[in-house]
């Protein structure tokens, strides 16, 4: 079933199974509304009046939109480059050496980790117009190697630096999303712990002939705690939903995005949204993306923190082991529902 791979030609009888089921207008987003852009070198700044403003435009972002654009991560811009290079030079790989890498799963853990497209577990599913290759890097001991691309020469080299950066960009915004919630400054820094895991999922999105009736990647929302993307430098694709509107989310050079994702959303009571996202597909460019997901450590339970419960604001959430959630989600996303929902107390 992984075997028929997009960037072969797709034939008539595997087409419907792309066709979307939404009936809205896809070109509908309007673009009247910007995301908002967050200043990461600005929360440690080390001027105190400087960090609590950054500090609530984050807490307005988070809390209304649940998504942000992220400069001064300090990130060099020729490493973004080379990631984006690296990422293209796998994708344009003939497909018997991406086929090395095929998705799998890992005995022990469950995780699918590999290339390929969407896992199929239902005839009605709507499939994505993507290829992906997904990877656990952290914790380091469990990255399998035998699905880290040995071509382009480079990739693991490269994709290994890149995930010490985004590492310390997710430590800056767990240490703060804490802060605005006025909760204890490390409450959420164990999501990025060396032994939490951290997938690193590279998306390619060939050219759609029907941007109109097929979705990059369906409306979904991400089911760990943060995710950081680094989108196409050229071609835009993401759309977050925000009351009801799908508002695209446009290229700033350089700049990472970054969102809420549920883990977070259960853990903070509500407070902070895990924004529903899609990407719509282009009739004739190619859009590549790098989405890092951090995740709670499996055995660790998810639970609104006891802080954010009070009278007039009660528990939301069921208290359930990551693992449960993370089974329920691939379940529930698959079929473009939420997973969130099956969470609520
Ligand atoms: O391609 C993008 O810009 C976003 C990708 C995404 O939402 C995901 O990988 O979960
Ligand atoms: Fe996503």
């Amino acid at each position: 079933m992984f075997k028929n791979s997009l960037s072969m030609v797709l034939n008539h009888h595997q087409l419907p199974r792309y066709i979307r089921k939404e009936k809205d207008d896809i070109d509908a987003p309007i673009n009247t509304t910007s995301i908002p852009i967050i200043d990461l070198h600005l929360l440690s700044s080390s001027s105190s009046q400087e960090k609590e403003k950054e500090l609530e435009k984050l807490k307005s972002a988070l809390t209304s939109w649940g998504l942000f654009q992220a400069i001064g991560h300090d990130i060099p811009s020729t490493l973004l480059d080379e990631l984006q290079r690296t990422a293209k030079e796998f994708f344009d790989l003939p497909m018997e050496e991406k086929h090395k890498y095929s998705v799998n799963f890992n005995g022990k853990q469950d995780w699918i980790q590999g290339y390929g497209n969407d896992l199929i577990i239902s005839d009605d599913q709507v499939i994505d117009w993507s290829d992906r290759l997904y990877l656990l890097v952290k914790p380091l001991d469990q990255r399998n190697y035998n699905l880290w691309p040995q071509y382009p020469t480079g990739f693991r080299e490269i994709l290994n630096k890149y995930s010490m950066k985004t590492h310390q960009a997710a430590e800056i915004v767990l240490k703060n999303m804490a802060k605005l919630l006025d909760l204890e400054e490390n409450y959420f820094v164990h999501l990025a712990a060396d032994n939490a895991p951290t997938f690193a999922r590279f998306n390619y999105y060939p050219p759609c002939s029907r941007p109109d009736l097929v979705y990059g990647i369906k409306p979904h929302a991400d089911g760990g705690a943060i995710t950081i993307v680094l989108p196409d430098k050229e071609v835009e694709g993401l759309q977050v939903l925000r009351d009801d509107q799908w508002i695209k989310v446009p290229i700033i050079p350089d700049a990472l995005i970054v969102n809420v994702a549920d883990q977070i959303e259960i853990m903070s009571n509500g407070e902070l949204k895990s924004p529903m996202h899609r990407v719509i597909t282009n009739s004739e460019k190619q859009r590549i993306s790098v989405a890092m997901f951090y995740l709670s450590e499996m055995e660790k339970c998810l639970a609104p923190a006891p802080e954010l419960i009070n009278e007039i604001k009660p528990m939301l959430f069921k208290k359930m082991k990551a693992q449960e959630y993370a089974d329920m989600y691939v379940k529930h996303t698959l079929q473009g529902k939420r997973a969130i929902d099956f969470a609520r107390v």
